[in-house]
């Protein structure tokens, strides 16, 4: 399975493309809908959250509520472009207006300078466009795809909130992943502490006060998978690699980290392992699962742990220094608008990217060409290793 996305920011649509998902796949518009609006929601969001209504349009790969096992396309409409038919349109315009126009001061962070140098665009306009995080919807929206086929597997997923600045969630807070009698129909979530809920909602109105950002880390459980997806045979089938890539790739991700991740460093070896044990109905499982759910590339049975660090959002109201590449003045820009944290929203984008690498995972390693091959496969293999 794979997946391409077009789409500038504030061009008429995002568009994705989405190949090799089984055939007789249930999969209903408000699915992916359902994955939209959990991404666009979040306190800290500036005002083009307002602006946009993000809903899907499936044009092909999918009758009567399945999936046929053909490309499956999805548009998302930028609600925003009908203000910016005159900048994004793709006529041809005057070369003193588009002089004019021209975005030629660089903010810190965001991808705007180095962009513009390899592209050798003199609007930055054409970099910032498509570096912009609106393309996490298009991955999102293929990220819901992979979440139904999980879902099918018994497979689930969720992404939250662990640290907004320097407020951090105890880890006493609910992780209602498996409570699925009470919240049949609803992705599961994790509910905050409201007294940490309020302080990160502080630190978010203070940053914004301050004419400032911040950053913070999520965290993702996916449970239920059977031991032994991805493999150690090659470095680019390590499954956890992929993840980490994956989630590196997500806008202003800086880090990643597996089950203890970092603090492996300051422990020993027997701190560190996940010692074995065997029952008839688990088969083999850990006593803990301080690795988060990986050894040699491969899933170890455990839940997979992962967590991702998002630096402090780069446009601030009261910007950095930076120089115009017209006049190699320094400056200090203005800003429009822009979110002043977005960790919220990228939690449900790291749950969607790695759910999409977990299904990639499962689908090269078993029979995948309809859903009832793929669950066959799945089961007769969570058997064999049951026994094994
Ligand atoms: C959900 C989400 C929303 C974001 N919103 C903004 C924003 O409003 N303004 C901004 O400057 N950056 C925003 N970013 C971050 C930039 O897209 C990102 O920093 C930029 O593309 C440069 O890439 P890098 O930080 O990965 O190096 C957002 C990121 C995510 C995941
Ligand atoms: C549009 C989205 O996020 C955008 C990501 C973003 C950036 O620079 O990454 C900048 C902002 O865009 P704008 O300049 O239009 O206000 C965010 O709103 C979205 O998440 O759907």
């Amino acid at each position: 399975m794979r997946y391409l996305t077009a789409g500038e920011s504030h061009g008429k649509q995002l568009t994705t493309i989405i190949e090799g998902v089984p055939a007789q796949l249930r999969l209903l518009r408000d699915d992916i809908n359902e994955s939209l609006i959990r991404r666009q929601g979040g306190y800290g969001r500036g005002r083009r959250m307002k602006i946009e209504k993000d809903l899907v349009e499936i044009t092909s790969g999918v009758r009567h509520g399945y999936t046929l096992g053909s490309p499956i396309s999805l548009v998302i409409s930028n609600d925003d472009f009908k203000h910016w038919t005159h900048i994004m349109g793709e006529e041809p315009i005057d070369s003193d207006t588009e002089i004019k126009r021209q975005i030629t001061k660089p903010r810190p962070g965001h991808a705007d300078l180095n962009g513009a140098l390899k592209y050798n665009h003199r609007d930055m306009r054409n970099v910032l466009e498509r570096s912009s995080a609106r393309e996490t919807a298009a991955r999102v929206a293929a990220g819901s795809i992979a979440k139904i086929i999980l879902k099918e597997l018994g497979i689930d997923i969720v992404g939250y909130v662990k640290q907004i600045y320097q407020i951090e969630a105890d880890d006493q807070s609910h992780l209602n992943i498996n409570d699925k009698k009470k919240r049949s129909n609803e992705s599961p979530v994790r509910t905050l502490d409201q007294k940490q809920e309020q302080a990160m909602m502080d630190a978010i109105d203070q940053a914004k006060k301050d004419g400032d950002s911040i950053g913070g880390i999520v965290e993702v459980h996916v449970e239920g998978v059977p031991a032994g997806l991805g493999s150690h045979v090659h470095y680019d089938r390590k499954l956890d690699g992929r993840i980490a890539g994956s989630v590196m790739s997500i806008n202003a991700f800086k880090g990643v980290e597996f089950g203890v991740g970092f603090d492996a460093a300051r422990r020993r070896g027997s701190q560190t392992h996940d010692e074995i044990g065997y029952d008839e109905d688990r088969g083999y499982y850990r006593a803990t699962n301080r690795l988060g759910g990986f050894e040699g590339g491969m899933t170890t049975g455990m839940p997979i742990i992962i967590k991702g660090v998002m630096k402090p959002i780069p446009t601030l109201y009261k910007p950095l220094n930076s120089v115009d590449i017209d006049s190699k003045e320094p400056f200090q820009a203005s800003i429009e608008r822009s979110d002043a944290c977005a960790v919220p929203a990228a939690s449900v984008v790291m749950e969607h990217i790695v759910a999409w690498e977990v299904a990639v995972a499962i689908l090269d390693q078993f029979t995948s060409d309809t859903m009832d091959q793929l669950k066959e496969a799945v089961s007769n293999y969570r058997e064999r290793i049951r026994l094994f």
